[in-house]
């Protein structure tokens, strides 16, 4: 029987679509096939959530956050099978993808609190009556994933447009179906009402179809600045409509006066080469000083990537790095490094595919410096991080800002003049201080300037984008107003 994976109106549905599947990229599997979703499936998911929007907004936000907190507890329950599956589907190491179940769960009470903090209720006295400011949600509402947090990053749309009473659909990336299926799986037993969240899987043709579905008051996507652009263009001349958009990254950690070496190396390596380098927060380019500390910083920081243990997500001695995505994006980061040597830059450590049919890559370095101004400004998703040598700290920060992105950015410096500096000129959403530059707080706000995103955060300021605000004044019942405008008689 062909896998029911889509749900729509409260039902397991087989696909209408072509054939898809998803691989176990560390173990070289197949894990799951099923067929896509039709357009007129997409359709029927669109109509089912419509169907459900009145019903669920009516609901108390009481009422709604006690379905979203039993899926919270069915988390807790289920932590261990979902973190399996992540890895499975991901290749991402088990201790990491605990942590990312771990964040699903506590999207909850952040949101929770974000939606009272942000987006509750303001009542104001007034001479006659009262004001009121009240937020009510869009209506149906569609949400893309991107596979590299395929449970953390949808999760991060779907607590909080809930909670604001919006009906939802979700598209999951094409590369981590299983993930949704088992999330969505979740939310079904937590017995939300038909209709209310509904799971249409596939590639960029049902992705299209969703998009572009006249009958959505709204798109939440996380994911590429490639995809994030068209659709921002697909979305133009629909001012109506809210889109909220969280993208990539072309991230810069800058290097000076630092008196600890092996806390400034583990603090490059955590930016860089987490999740195998697949985070949209992760530093790209490193600015290290052209003096003997830099010289110092770049041997060890060389010495200790070298030693960075890749392997299985199940391993028993669990890796730093597992593998990537797929065989594909662990061919094209070779071939970006291939591009980059070939513009002038030198490897330092070489970015190696280490099992061509997987997607194993080890950690790699280049010194860009030879080559920065001719750098492509492009976000390379994996394990390769560009150093440059710099002489100048303000021409180190107007590299880092040399880019159309402006996500997160970092330095790491004992000086905090320096990071005052630092910070009034850097250009990015996320700024941190002798802190990895990945790992961001869900209790903050979350987005980046420039073509990282839409100028709608996500994270604590996701409830902004979720929900409208709605200005009343109200009285009990009509009165004529003490005092008459000039020219009236009563
Ligand atoms: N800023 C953030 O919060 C954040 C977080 C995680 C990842 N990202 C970014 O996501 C990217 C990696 O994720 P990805 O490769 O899955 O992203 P992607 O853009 O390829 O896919 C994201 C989603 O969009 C769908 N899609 C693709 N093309 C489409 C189209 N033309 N029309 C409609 N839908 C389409 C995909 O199927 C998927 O569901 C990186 O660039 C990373 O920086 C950003
Ligand atoms: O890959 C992109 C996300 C990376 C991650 N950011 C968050 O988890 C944001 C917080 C949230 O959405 O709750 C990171 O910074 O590592």
């Amino acid at each position: 029987m062909t896998q029911q994976t889509h749900f729509i109106a409260g039902q397991w549905h087989a696909g209408q679509g072509h054939d898809i599947e998803s691989i176990d990229p560390a173990k070289k599997r197949q894990i799951w096939q099923a067929k896509s979703a039709s357009a007129e499936q997409v359709n029927q998911a669109v109509s089912s959530a419509r169907e459900a929007t009145l019903a669920w907004a009516a609901f108390t936000f009481e009422e709604r956050l006690a379905y979203v907190k039993r899926f919270g507890e069915l988390l807790a329950e289920n932590k261990d099978m979902l973190a399996l599956t992540i890895a499975q589907e991901t290749g991402k190491p088990l201790w990491e993808t605990a942590t990312e179940v771990g964040a699903m769960m506590g999207k909850i009470g952040i949101s929770e609190r974000a939606y009272q903090e942000r987006t509750g209720l303001v009542e104001n006295p007034m001479p006659v009556g009262k004001a009121f400011i009240r937020h009510k949600p869009h209506g149906v509402v569609a949400v893309f994933g991107p596979y590299n947090f395929p449970g953390h990053l949808p999760n991060g749309h779907i607590v909080p447009a809930l909670l604001a009473g919006n009906c939802i659909v979700f598209k999951p990336s094409d590369l981590t179906p299983l993930v949704a299926e088992k999330t969505v799986q979740l939310w079904q037993k937590a017995g939300l009402p038909k209709g209310v969240l509904n799971l249409v899987q596939g590639e960029v043709e049902t992705g299209k179809a969703l998009a572009a579905h006249p009958d959505l008051d709204g798109l939440f996507f996380t994911g590429s600045s490639r995809t994030g652009k068209i659709l921002h263009e697909q979305y133009a001349g629909h001012p109506g409509k809210i889109l909220a958009l969280e993208m990539g990254g072309n991230n810069p950690l800058i290097v000076k006066d630092v008196s600890d070496i092996d806390a400034t190396v583990h603090d490059i390596i955590q930016s860089a080469f987490v999740t195998s380098g697949q985070r949209c927060t992760c530093a790209r380019k490193l600015f290290l000083e052209s003096s003997a500390q830099g010289d110092a910083i770049l041997a060890r920081l060389i010495e200790v990537t070298k030693n960075i243990k890749v392997g299985d997500y199940d391993a028993d001695e669990q890796p730093f790095m597992g593998a990537m995505i797929s065989k594909n994006a662990a061919n094209a980061m070779v071939t970006a490094q291939q591009q980059l040597l070939d513009l002038g830059a030198t490897s330092l450590v070489e970015l190696t595919h280490l099992d061509t049919e997987s997607g194993f890559v080890s950690p790699g370095i280049i010194d860009v410096t030879a080559m920065v101004e001719q750098m492509p400004d492009e976000e390379h998703f994996g394990p390769l991080l560009k150093v440059v040598r710099f002489d100048d700290f303000d021409r180190a920060i107007s590299l880092g800002n040399n880019t159309k992105f402006g996500l997160s950015a970092g330095l790491l410096s004992d000086s905090e003049d320096l990071y005052q500096y630092f910070y009034q000129r850097i250009r990015a959403g996320i700024v941190n201080w002798n802190r990895p530059i990945t790992g961001a707080s869900g209790a903050a706000p979350f987005g980046g300037v420039g073509e990282s995103g839409n100028h709608r955060a996500s994270a604590y300021y996701a409830a902004d984008y979720c929900a409208y605000p709605v200005a009343s004044v109200e009285l009990e019942k009509v009165t004529l107003p003490g005092s008459l405008n000039p020219g009236l008689n009563f």
